[in-house]
């Protein structure tokens, strides 16, 4: 049984595996990451692996503690990953990113692949059909947009997410709504339909928190999938314990 665990930029999430099976996830924030984690531990016996991708600020040491309980594998930037990493500057591309890129390698094999991932960033991934990653985007998530939006501007109040209700915002509220939320959704679109320019056919993975949410709103369709950060990280585990 395998606990793999992804610390993002805003919150940790974890999953207890048994072999390809999600059992149960979890999210929890910094503060309270060990006793979650022990937790965890508690309920699942039987895992024995932790696996963690971090991009947030939990190191490898954070983790240490655990050591008695599981085998720890912090994955790194210089571990061995199922691609050819053609990224300009390897050893910066997040750790999320590679993860990401691993898993629709392993999950779709012998063909282009687009990941996109919302969550504090947005992010674009493409891996092609001969395994070699070339790249992508980064982008700001919907909280950032909002925040920004607030904290550069003298009037514009701070919002949270929210479904526009109409496209001409009619109201300050609803133009910031349709700004950000339609922007997003115009954005993904913009960019599936250049990659589409460029290859005529890929596997589009949309992940990360509100995946379901803009799946159904975007003009290409594409199946989405939450979970798939935790899952890919299950599957890099496993193809690590074939290939090591
Ligand atoms: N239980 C939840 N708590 C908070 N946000 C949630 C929850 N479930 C879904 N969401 C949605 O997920 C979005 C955040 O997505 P995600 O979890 O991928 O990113 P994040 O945690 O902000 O980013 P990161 O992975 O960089 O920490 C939020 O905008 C929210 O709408
Ligand atoms: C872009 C984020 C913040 C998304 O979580 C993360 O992947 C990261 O910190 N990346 C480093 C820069 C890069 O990927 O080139
Ligand atoms: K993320």
């Amino acid at each position: 049984m395998v606990l793999t665990v992804d610390v993002g930029n805003t919150r940790i999430k974890g999953a207890v595996f048994e072999k390809d099976t999600l059992l149960e996830q979890f999210v929890f924030d910094r503060e309270n990451f060990k006793k979650n984690i022990e937790k965890i531990f508690s309920a699942y016996p039987k895992i024995s692996d932790l696996v963690v991708a971090s991009v947030g600020k939990l190191e490898k040491e954070d983790f240490l503690a655990f050591e008695k309980r599981a085998k720890i594998g912090f994955i790194t930037n210089s571990g061995l990953f199922p691609f050819q990493n053609n990224y300009a500057t390897p050893m910066t591309l997040g750790i999320d990113r590679m993860v990401l890129a691993a898993g629709a390698v392993l999950a779709y094999p012998g063909q282009n692949r687009l990941v996109i991932d919302i969550g504090t960033c947005i992010t674009y991934d493409f891996i092609n059909a001969e395994d070699q990653y070339l790249g992508g985007a980064i982008a700001p998530g919907f909280r950032l947009r909002y925040e920004a939006l607030h904290n550069f501007t003298a009037k514009l109040p701070l919002l949270t997410f929210g479904d526009p209700t109409h496209f001409i915002g009619n109201s300050t509220e609803q133009s910031i709504h349709s700004g950000v939320v339609n922007g997003v959704i115009f954005e993904i679109d913009g960019f599936i339909d250049q990659y589409k320019k460029e290859y005529s056919k890929f596997t589009i993975i949309l992940t990360g928190g509100d995946a379901d949410f803009l799946a159904k709103r975007l003009k290409n369709t594409i199946f989405a999938n939450s979970n798939f950060l935790l899952e890919s990280l299950n599957n890099l585990f496993q193809y690590k314990i074939h290939n090591d």
